[in-house]
């Protein structure tokens, strides 16, 4: 199996009044193409901030980022910025979209943004086809304030692909969601990850991360575990119920 994403001896300090916290503690974990990895843990224990420094959204006090084997931890700024926009996707639980944009032009912003040897009706045919998928095409036009949680959810999904990137890290991605616009968004997810999409994604949502391949539980700053799901594990119940012991193990 390749590796989209090699993790090694990470560490993330941030120093406020001159007092240190040590957030992230020598953190090893590796990604590989196709699975979707789910990180728990308690409320405060890194969960974001292992997604933004693993993700160059934030730099890492120490340590390395391998993505798809290309070392992105000590690349300037501006390259690293390049990296993001074409090589990753991101989907927030606040879902940062322009306000005097349509949901359509939101989703190409990036597209546009990044160039590459896509022509424009190229990009757009795409994002048709995405939004087609997600099921958001009827309000492609609307305003971002004229469209459900849900829909705005789907519609950061589609903006996360349209560079076909290797990997989508999501923050709580179904957070701001009630339970069925949630179940919507997760099955969506699950059939882009059937798909071939990796993703590594923060949840505090039990029904979320059993959906997931794989979970990793964080305790202050260190990986202190992680459960595999088997593909025989299957029904939805089944692999709740093995979720629930295992985090009742970990201390959840
Ligand atoms: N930008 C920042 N500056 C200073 N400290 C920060 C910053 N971001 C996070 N922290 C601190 O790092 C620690 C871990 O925060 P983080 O948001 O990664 O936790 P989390 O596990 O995602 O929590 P939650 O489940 O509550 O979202 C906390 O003590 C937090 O106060």
């Amino acid at each position: 199996m390749k590796e989209a994403l090699y993790v090694k001896d990470l560490c993330k300090t941030y120093v406020i009044n001159k007092r240190q916290n040590n957030v992230l503690k020598n953190v090893n974990l590796t990604i590989y193409q196709g699975e979707m990895v789910a990180v728990m843990g308690p409320s405060g224990s890194g969960k974001s901030t292992l997604l933004y420094s693993v993700s160059g959204m934030d730099r890492p006090t120490a340590g390395e980022v391998l993505l798809a084997g290309k070392r992105i931890t000590d690349l300037k700024e501006k390259d690293l910025a390049q990296v993001r926009l074409t090589s990753m996707g991101f989907i927030f639980q606040q879902m940062h979209m322009l306000k005097n944009l349509s949901i359509m032009d939101n989703i190409l912003l990036p597209a546009y943004q990044a160039g590459g040897g896509r022509s424009r009706q190229e990009i757009n045919e795409f994002c048709m086809a995405l939004m087609r998928k997600l099921g958001i095409s009827d309000v492609a036009q609307n305003d971002i304030t004229e469209v459900s949680g849900g829909q705005l959810q789907r519609a950061c999904i589609c903006r996360s692909l349209i560079n076909q990137p290797g990997i989508l890290f999501a923050d709580e991605p179904t957070g701001a969601l009630n339970r069925s616009a949630s179940e919507d968004v997760m099955e969506e997810l699950n059939k882009l990850n059937q798909e071939g999409v990796t993703m590594m994604l923060v949840t505090h949502d039990m029904k979320v991360a059993a959906k997931c391949s794989r979970v990793l539980y964080i305790v202050d700053g260190n990986i202190k575990g992680e459960l595999e799901m088997e593909d025989g594990d299957g029904q939805e119940k089944f692999r709740e119920r093995k979720l629930n012991h295992w985090l009742i193990e970990m201390g959840w």
